[in-house]
């Protein structure tokens, strides 16, 4: 088994990332600029947020916060979402997710403006996407495909099997490792929770990329031999363990899977840190005009 390390594929491209970025303030005198919106306080949702800020620096961009209790109005946000869109000083919005249940998510991605849209989440960027036409991808899917670039890893001609189809992580990863691409040129399998005999599809995967959202939901008995696993999972549980009283978990159940794979991602230390990589890449490419000019 060999892991597949976050830490190190991201370090490696966030050195590329900020020379980039070093060039690009020297040549038009100012810095990548990525704007999030937090509406809330979720424990996660915090975390991730100002990881996404921390990096921002560490790579030389701008970012910036906004902040909103939950009882922010749908139309209060939608404000903000334009006027961010009018700002020629931003080249990134990001509406990080789950939102209140009065706030209309599919409202709010529409909103955004898509020459913006870093998250790739935007109808025309899943359409282009689609097309194979250059947009912003998914930061998550992102990262995992520039994860498998990291390691080398060819998927040509492989059974890749996706677990799980929300919008953000199994449906555009299902279209992109289908593309003809590399990575991708795979032969794709979507299941989700009406899959029937969900195992014996599991079993047929040289690749599974696991996004459920269950702790331990892929065992041992779900994977063939000499797989790939990429493990998107994020489960948090109270712990007296650590410092910070909770521990993280991905879908699949590392410990007994880990000796029959050929690769396989850590969570945490996995997908996590490279869809930040995923993010980062679509803000500068933002920046840079190299996908609307
Ligand atoms: N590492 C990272 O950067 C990121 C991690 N995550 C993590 O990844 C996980 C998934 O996130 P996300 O895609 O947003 O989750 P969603 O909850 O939106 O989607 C979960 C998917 O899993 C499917 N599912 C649920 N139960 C079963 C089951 N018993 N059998 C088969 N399929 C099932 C659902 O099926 P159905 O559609 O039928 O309901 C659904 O398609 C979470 O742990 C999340 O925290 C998410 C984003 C980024
Ligand atoms: N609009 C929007 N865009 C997103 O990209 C988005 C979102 N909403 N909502 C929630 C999910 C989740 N997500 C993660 C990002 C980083 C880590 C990450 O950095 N994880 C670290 C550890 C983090 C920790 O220690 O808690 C790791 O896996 O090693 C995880 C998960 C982005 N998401």
């Amino acid at each position: 088994m060999q892991l597949l390390d976050g830490k190190f594929a991201s370090e490696k491209i966030k050195t590329e990332i900020a020379e980039e970025a070093a060039a690009f303030l020297a040549q038009s005198g100012r810095k990548p600029h990525l704007v999030a919106i937090l509406v809330g306080n979720d424990g996660g949702s915090e975390t991730y947020v100002a990881s996404k800020m921390k990096n921002c620096e560490k790579v030389g961009f701008k970012s910036s916060l906004f902040r909103y209790d939950n009882s922010v109005t749908e139309t209060e946000l939608l404000a903000k979402i334009e006027e961010i869109n009018k700002d020629a000083d931003v080249d990134g919005l990001i509406v990080q997710l789950p939102l209140p249940k009065h706030i209309d998510p599919e409202k709010i991605t529409e909103t955004i403006d898509y020459r913006k849209d870093v998250d790739g989440f935007h109808p025309v960027n899943l359409g282009r996407m689609m097309r194979n036409l250059p947009c912003f991808i998914p930061a998550t899917p992102y990262g995992i495909l520039l994860m498998l670039q990291a390691y080398n890893i060819d998927t040509t001609g492989k059974h890749c099997v996706v677990v799980g189809r929300s919008n953000i992580v199994g449906s555009p990863m299902s279209i992109l490792m289908a593309r003809n691409a590399n990575p991708g040129n795979c032969t794709v399998t979507l299941t989700h929770s009406k899959t029937h005999n969900l195992k014996e599809m599991v079993l047929q995967g040289d690749i599974v990329v696991a996004a459920i959202g269950r702790k331990n939901f892929v065992t041992a008995d779900m994977v063939k031999s000499g797989a790939i696993i990429i493990d998107v999972g994020i489960n948090r549980e109270t712990s007296t363990e650590t410092k910070s009283g909770f521990k993280l978990y991905g879908d699949v159940d590392f410990e007994n899977v880990v000796p029959k794979v050929s690769w396989i991602t850590p969570v945490p230390g996995g997908v996590g840190l490279m869809t930040i990589v995923g993010l980062l890449k679509n803000t500068l490419a933002s920046a840079k005009g190299e996908i609307y000019s």
